[in-house]
């Protein structure tokens, strides 16, 4: 499996373990965020990880920003991007049963290192339930409005 990773400053710290983490289960890593702690704007790195999910260079992307709006927002532009911005485990757990998410956004500044981890780890081990949802997910994509 190939995930894609992007985040800004304030997902640094976390997007380091999240990859040792998704590494050491065999998973590879494209990782488009910054390395640094340098200020830097959002955007920028989250749109090459929607690309990739969007152009299946990656089976899941997983964004990380400070409360996680930003991220979610940016990818969510994205036509064939269901970006879900989660803060606990039964969220996560949701986002993929119920929307088929393809994107996990979390907020660094308001989540435990410890649960971002959990996070991940739910969202990749949790498969879409389908039946009812699959008639509402089809009823998402729209240019119209
Ligand atoms: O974009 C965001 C909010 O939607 C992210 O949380 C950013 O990480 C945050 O805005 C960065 O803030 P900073 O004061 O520039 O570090």
């Amino acid at each position: 499996m190939v995930i894609a990773i992007g985040n800004d400053h304030a997902g640094t710290e976390y997007k380091f373990e999240i990859i040792k983490q998704l590494e050491r289960k065999g998973i590879k890593v494209l990782n488009f965020g910054t390395d640094t702690s340098d200020s830097m704007d959002y955007p920028d790195a989250i749109h090459p990880v929607a690309d990739a999910v969007e152009n299946n260079k990656a089976a899941f992307g997983i964004i990380i920003c400070g409360s996680g709006n930003g991220a979610q927002m940016t990818a969510n532009k994205h036509q064939g991007i269901r970006a879900a911005l989660c803060w606990n485990n039964e969220l996560v757990e949701l986002a993929r049963l119920h929307n088929n998410a393809n994107v996990l956004s979390i907020p660094a500044r308001f989540v435990s290192l410890q649960q971002a981890l959990s996070f991940v780890d739910i969202f990749l081990n949790t498969e879409f339930e389908g039946g009812r949802h699959q008639n509402r997910v089809d009823k998402i994509p729209t240019k119209c409005c």
